[in-house]
């Protein structure tokens, strides 16, 4: 099995990248974010639990995440791999990923950044706001609440997985096939 885990700031194009990425490998793709607002947008318990902080900007509680990822591994016992997007994004998820992983046998294989400067991150979000109905996208205020998130619980990893020798760093502006590119070779090096 290889488990890739899609790591990078909030418009730094995970989503994008991993619909090339998980044909190419045949990876299950786990996007947290598409998992929560389909909840959202279906009313589940899920999604009233998490409506709240995402509609922040906030994180959503490691509990909720954590049981809601392993409940979606689950559903793919006979999958190639998969393609984590969004998710670890805390140290204690991490540590929740590294637990629960072997107990299916299996282990995080490398983690990838996609690496931008977030003044360009920023406008790309305004951006991608105008069409697609994501009220955290709309808000200047609430994308900056999602950045300084991510710096103060997010950012950590970098080192948890640099300790690992699995963190591998990918320039993340350019035509979206350049940087599939740049992220196919580091797949294929592994
Ligand atoms: N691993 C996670 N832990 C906690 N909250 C999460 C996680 N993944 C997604 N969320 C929630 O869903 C929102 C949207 O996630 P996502 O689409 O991945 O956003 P972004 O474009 O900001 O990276 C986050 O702001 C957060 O509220």
């Amino acid at each position: 099995m290889i488990n890739i885990v899609l790591f990078g700031k909030p418009g730094a194009g995970k989503g994008t990248q991993a619909e090339f990425l998980k044909e190419k490998y045949k990876l299950t793709h786990l996007s947290t974010g598409d998992i929560f607002r389909f909840n959202l947008k279906n009313d589940t318990d899920l999604g009233k639990k998490a409506r709240v902080f995402m509609d922040n900007g906030e994180l959503v509680p490691c509990e909720v995440t954590t049981a809601m990822l392993i409940d979606e591994v689950n559903k793919h016992p006979d999958t190639a791999g998969f393609l984590f997007d969004g998710y670890p994004r805390t140290l204690d998820q991490a540590q929740a990923l590294d637990k629960f992983l072997p107990t299916i046998g299996s282990g995080v294989t490398a983690t990838i950044a996609l690496e931008a400067d977030d003044e360009i991150l920023v406008a790309r979000l305004l951006e991608r706001g105008k069409t697609s109905g994501r009220v955290d996208d709309q808000d200047e205020e609430k994308i900056r609440v999602r950045y300084q998130e991510y710096n103060e619980k997010t950012a950590p990893l970098i080192g948890y997985y640099k300790e690992q020798n699995k963190f591998h760093a990918v320039n993340g502006i350019g035509t979206i096939e350049d940087i599939t590119e740049r992220l196919t070779s580091v797949i294929d090096n592994l």
